[in-house]
């Protein structure tokens, strides 16, 4: 057996496996007979279908044991604290091993001194990189070994810029520099969300090891930020919806899935996901050949999104592509026009598809043509839906040209990427990404310049 056919067994089992779709739906998972885990060229494991599977066919169902969310881990940590009686209704269920807490270990000496109110004063993201973190290091002794040892490794986000910048891989600055500028202004988004989380983990683990008298031991040893880029990408690239009781916001909102995560995405819905009292259940909404691999859309993402989230694109035909032109038309306004853009919900994002503008662009090209937007009756019809703007389309459409010159003009600077022949195999496929994004905006930009002509 290879070393993933072993893994996949350990996770089988784990995770009791019963091939069975009505036996204990509680407390044991299906995984039907009919798929397997196997390697593909383009997206790396996936799932496959081994044998022919119908339209609206059970595929999975992971109880909620066995899913890393907010209660799960809460669950866990506070079983290290015998102080702390969890309650609420959404605690009672969860299985946690008592053997996962009889070790003392230098992580469950800090999950011992962590108050129900620390925890619950962290988003999901916060506290699932810090348990990942933990529970990697501990792994040996963790209830979710055969599921850590299934994760991706750092290496296997090596396209994702916020990798670039952490690692400050080879030529990082520079990649970042040739991204376009919606995608640099995401992949900064990204960079601030990950950042504001560790500095707050690591604040939180700082605080406990004073509590401790540990002050001499460094929360850095305890979360190497290399250690929690891994988990934060696995999470990041690995959640899926799922409503959370203690949630703050919607981002709070998610779960890890052993198994369901290794549903590649296409821009299609080819599975559909429900989650009930027994779990988390995965159905076809399309029928599969053997050798088929199953997909799971992870919603309507464009190629800039999906490399700057996930750390990979789809080369050829994503129907979700956009092209954001807010970097060309926002200079291009006066302080009136942003103040009434912005008072008005209509400031930035900018973009059109193949099928055309947006009316967030149709709205800000109308608006630079009054010089006291706030007191224009034609602009206010527009936004009110009573009007259709046909006034300004005229203009809307010269100006709409320059500034798609102006973004063939920056692909053909760039398109080259996707062919560059980079000594670096790493930084070759970061800068051929990199291509295929200036690809993509200069297909919708030529498209959408043919029928203005
Ligand atoms: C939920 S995981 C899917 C399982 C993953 N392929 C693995 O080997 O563990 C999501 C990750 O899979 C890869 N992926 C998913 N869909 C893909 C696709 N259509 N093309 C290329 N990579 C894809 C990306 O690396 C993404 O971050």
């Amino acid at each position: 057996m290879t070393v993933i056919e072993d893994r996949t067994e350990a996770l089988l089992e784990w995770i009791k496996n019963t091939e069975d779709e009505t036996f204990k739906p509680s407390t044991h998972s299906f995984i039907s007979p009919k798929i397997e885990i196997k390697q593909f060229e383009q997206s790396g494991r996936g799932i496959a279908a081994k044998d022919d599977i119908k339209r609206s066919q059970q595929i999975l169902r992971i109880p909620h044991s066995f899913l890393l969310n907010f209660t799960t881990v809460v669950s866990h940590i506070t079983r290290h604290n015998s102080n702390i009686k969890l309650k609420e209704p959404y605690y009672l269920g969860i299985y946690v091993p008592l053997e996962s807490t009889n070790n003392n270990d230098k992580f469950t000496n800090i999950y011992k001194s962590l108050e129900l109110q620390d925890l619950l004063a962290l988003t999901s993201f916060q506290l699932l990189s810090l348990y990942l973190c933990f529970e990697r290091q501990r792994i040996h002794s963790s209830f979710w070994k055969p599921f850590l040892e299934m994760l991706p490794d750092i290496s296997d986000f090596s396209l994702n810029p916020l990798i670039w910048q952490v690692l400050q891989v080879d030529q990082w600055e520079e990649l970042i520099q040739f991204l376009p500028e919606s995608a640099k202004r995401r992949a900064e988004d990204v960079y601030e969300r990950f950042l504001e989380d560790y500095v707050v983990v690591r604040a939180l683990v700082s605080r406990i090891l004073d509590d401790l008298k540990l002050s001499e031991s460094s929360a850095d040893e305890y979360i190497p930020v290399d250690l929690f880029l891994w988990a934060w990408m696995c999470i990041n690239s690995r959640c899926l919806y799922m409503t959370i009781p203690q949630g703050k916001t919607n981002a709070d909102n998610f779960t890890m899935a052993p198994y369901v995560d290794f549903l590649n995405h296409s821009c299609n819905d080819e599975c559909s996901i429900l989650i009930d009292t027994t779990g988390f259940h995965v159905r076809t909404t399309t029928p599969y050949m053997p050798g088929d691999q199953l997909f799971l859309s992870y919603g309507p993402h464009c190629n800039e999104f999906l490399l700057c989230e996930y750390g990979f694109v789809i080369p050829h035909d994503n129907k979700w592509n956009d092209l954001d032109i807010s970097a060309y038309i926002i200079p291009l306004l006066k302080p009136q026009h942003v103040e009434f853009l912005k008072e008005n919900d209509y400031f930035d994002k900018y973009t059109m598809t193949n099928e055309g503008i947006s009316f967030r662009t149709e709205v800000v090209l109308a608006t630079v043509q009054e010089n006291s937007p706030s007191v224009s009756r034609r602009l206010q019809a527009l936004l009110n839906g009573i009007g259709d703007g046909a006034t300004f389309k005229s203009h809307s459409h010269v100006l709409l040209k320059e500034i798609i010159k102006k973004v063939l003009h920056e692909c053909d600077q760039y398109k080259h990427l996707e062919y560059n022949d980079d000594k670096d195999i790493n930084t070759r496929e970061r800068k051929k990404t990199i291509g295929i994004l200036y690809k993509n905006r200069s297909e919708i930009a030529n498209n959408i310049l043919s029928t203005l002509e």
